[in-house]
Order: structure tokens, then sequence, then C-alpha cells
């Protein structure tokens, strides 16, 4: 018996407008950035499955993808009736209210008709968007491309998972890969322009992180600072891992409060300190013993790598020894499908991300 027509017999539950919109609604999560929040994009369809808006998530504390897309819509000039439309989302709405309100809400009270989304929120703050909208009348689908929506957003969910924070690790190297010149030197491999990219990451993390070996060797500031040096008023915590002694005139003391020194040797137990203390992102500024320990320990999700056309021949490596004797268990990366490589001034700057242990076997 030949199958059957796919059509006819067997409906879809998604039509093929909602199908693109959903890759337009993945397109635009992709261009957020990373962080304690995850990347989602938002499009709203109006009744013959046209794209009135296209919103996305810009970071921690932004309005949310459905909120933008909702945004827009004013922008777009005269509207077909609201309750016709469909909202196409990459993540289930939201339920909570965090630093934003809850989009579930937001999307009913604009009196939009029906939702696709695509992944369900694995958080137990988060969820229930579904059941709320479907509360409030509105028509309810889930699913549609829910493994592509899962995967953009593969480390934040095991982050989540794991009840701690999104980690991203910034290096800044040589092109033969060293972070400092064999006299300890390090300031600066990187540029004004790669150097200023670094500080947005500063600007937007909970807590920056450092060993010991890094406040003795450079006596770093660690704080997020705006292109004419000054400091920006939302710094994160400045975290020293180590048991050595941090001098009492370091600079990264500081004379904010906003200091601390952990013991780094169980780089999961610094990540629960630091989640018990409300971070949701944490960056890893090195050096090559600490940024070793937290890639070794799989709790890196992002890898930011600025490289420098220079050469040292040798200094101190990027990482310390992550226990790997052969090519086959080799730790595996892909580049970041939300923004892979961008060049910088002189300097390259290179996002990556673990490669998921699914993908292990498809390498070539
Ligand atoms: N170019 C770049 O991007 C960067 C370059 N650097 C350079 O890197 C160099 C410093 O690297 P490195 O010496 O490796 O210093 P680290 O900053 O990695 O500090 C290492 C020290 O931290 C403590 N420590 C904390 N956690 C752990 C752990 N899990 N395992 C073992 N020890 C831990 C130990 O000291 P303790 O005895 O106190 O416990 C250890 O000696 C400097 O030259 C600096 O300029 C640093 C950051 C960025
Ligand atoms: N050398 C190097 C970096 N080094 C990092 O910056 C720290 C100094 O921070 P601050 O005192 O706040 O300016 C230093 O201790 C190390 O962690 N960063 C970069 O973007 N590019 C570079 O070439």
């Amino acid at each position: 018996m030949s199958a059957p027509a796919a059509s006819a017999a067997f409906p879809t539950a998604f039509s093929p407008a909602e199908t693109h919109a959903m890759q337009v609604a993945l397109d635009a999560a992709r261009q957020g950035p990373r962080g304690a929040n995850p990347l989602v994009g938002a499009v709203v369809l109006d009744p013959s499955g046209e794209i009135l808006s296209v919103g996305h998530h810009r970071g921690a504390g932004t309005p949310h993808a459905e909120v933008d897309a909702l945004a827009g819509l004013r922008a777009h000039g005269p509207l077909p009736e609201l309750s016709a439309c469909t909202m196409v989302v990459t993540l289930e709405p939201c339920n909570h209210h965090g630093r934003t309100g809850p989009c579930a809400a937001a999307i009913a009270d604009a009196g939009i008709g029906a939702v696709v989304y695509a992944a369900a929120d694995p958080t137990a703050e988060a969820a229930g968007g579904a059941a709320y909208l479907a509360d409030a009348g509105v028509a309810v689908r889930g699913g549609l491309s829910a493994e592509q929506a899962l995967e953009l957003n593969q480390r934040w969910f095991r982050a989540r998972a794991e009840g701690r924070p999104f980690t991203t690790l910034h290096i800044a190297q040589t092109l033969d890969g060293l972070i400092a010149a064999a006299d300890g030197t390090s300031q600066w491999i990187t540029g004004e322009a790669a150097r200023l990219d670094s500080h947005g990451i500063r600007a937007r993390v909970d807590a920056i992180v450092a060993g010991t070996g890094t406040v003795l060797a450079d006596n770093p500031r660690l704080t997020a600072r705006d292109a004419g040096g000054r400091e920006l008023e939302r710094q994160p915590l400045r975290v020293v891992l180590g048991r050595r002694g941090v001098p009492e005139d370091a600079a990264v003391r500081g004379t904010d409060g906003r200091f601390l020194q952990l013991d780094g040797r169980d780089p999961a137990a610094v990540l629960g300190e630091l989640a018990a203390r409300g971070a949701g992102h944490v960056m890893i500024e090195g050096g090559a013993t600490v940024a070793g320990a937290f890639l070794a320990a799989d709790l890196v999700d992002e890898l930011v790598l600025y490289l420098a056309p220079l050469m040292l021949g040798t200094g101190t490596r990027s990482t310390g020894d992550l226990g790997i004797a052969s090519l086959a268990d080799a730790s595996r990366w892909r580049w970041d499908p939300a923004g892979p490589a961008r060049p910088l001034g002189a300097d390259l700057r290179l996002t990556l991300e673990p490669l998921p242990l699914a993908r292990h076997n498809e390498r070539p």
C-alpha cells in the first residue's frame, strides 16, 4: 500500500506560513547576545500569513522577543484585526515577572488570537505560558521546529538544568595560542576595538572570574568601562579564585564592596556560590589555569576568543591542562550559529560553543 498523501488525510499541525515564520523567528533570535537569558525570536503573522512584525530579545533586562514584536506592530500602520493574527515564537512565552513582565499576558492583552511556539520553557519560574494563553482564549500550539530551537540554546538549557549561571570564557590570544609572553607581559595582546568589545561583555555579566595568578601578575581592575575608560554604572561582581591572599591595595578589590574571593579548585562549586548570589551570567577572564579548570569541567557555555595578529613563540598557553592525552578525546567546538566571527580593528573575534555530544559523530 502506498503512503497516504500527508496533506489531506493527515493535515500537518502547522501551515507553510507558520513554518516559514518560525525560521524567520530563529534567524531573529540569533541576533541577540547570549547570556543570562536564552536567544528568542518572534514574528507576528496577519490572517493571510504575511509577516507584520519581527522581534528578538537583546539581553537580560531588555524587552522579550514577543514584546519586541508587539512593539514592532505599532510602526506598521493600519493593522488587521489582531484576534485573526498569529504570533510565532521560538520559546514558549514566559509567565513570570522577572526584570520585565510576563509575555503570555502581554500577548493575550494585545488581543492576538493564536500562538505557535517551538520549544517549551523548561524553567520552573517562567513555564506555564501556554496554559495561561489557553485559559485566556488564545489558540496555542507548540513543537514547531522544536529541535532547532532547543539546539540554538542547547548550552543555556543545560546551564538552567544544572541550576548554574551561563558562562562565557574570554581569551585574548596570539596566533600561536599564547595569552602572555615569557616574562609575563600581556598588555596588550589585543587592540582597542577588541578590548572595548570585551568590556561590552563585562557590562552584561553579573560576575567576572579571574585567578590569583592573573591578579598577582596584572593587578587588573576587572571593571566594565566605556570607550573613554570611564566605569559604567552597572558593574559585575569581581571574583578572584585561589588561596593566595589578594593584596589589600589590589585594584580588583575596588571600593564598592563588589569583590569576592573563593577557592577555585571546584569550578562547579564556584558557579553554585555565584548562582546563590543571583548571578545568571558569569564571565571567566582567565588566566590559563582557571580557564583550563572550567574547560576541563565542561563548564564553559560560550567561548569568545579574540585572535590578535602576532606571535610570541613561547609564553603562557591560553589554557592549562585539560586532561586530554589523545586526539580522539579532544574538546570539540563549533562556530556559534548566532555569530561565528567578526573583525574588530586588527583582531578577529571568534565565538564558539561546545559541540553537542550528539553531533560528535557527524564531524568530518
Ligand atoms: N590574554 C588574556 O586574555 C589573559 C591573559 N592572562 C595572563 O595569564 C597569566 C596568568 O595565568 P595563570 O598563571 O594560569 O593564572 P590564573 O589567573 O589562572 O591563576 C592561577 C591560580 O589560581 C588559583 N586557582 C584558582 N582556581 C584553580 C583551579 N581550579 N585549579 C588550580 N588553581 C586554581 C591557583 O592559585 P592559589 O595558589 O592562589 O590557589 C593558581 O595558581 C598572566 O600572565 C596574565 O597576564 C590572564 C587573563 C587573561
Ligand atoms: N591581555 C589582555 C587581556 N587581559 C585581561 O584583562 C585584564 C586587565 O583588566 P583591566 O585591568 O580591567 O583592564 C587582565 O588581567 C586579563 O584578565 N584582555 C584583553 O581583552 N586583551 C588582552 O590583550
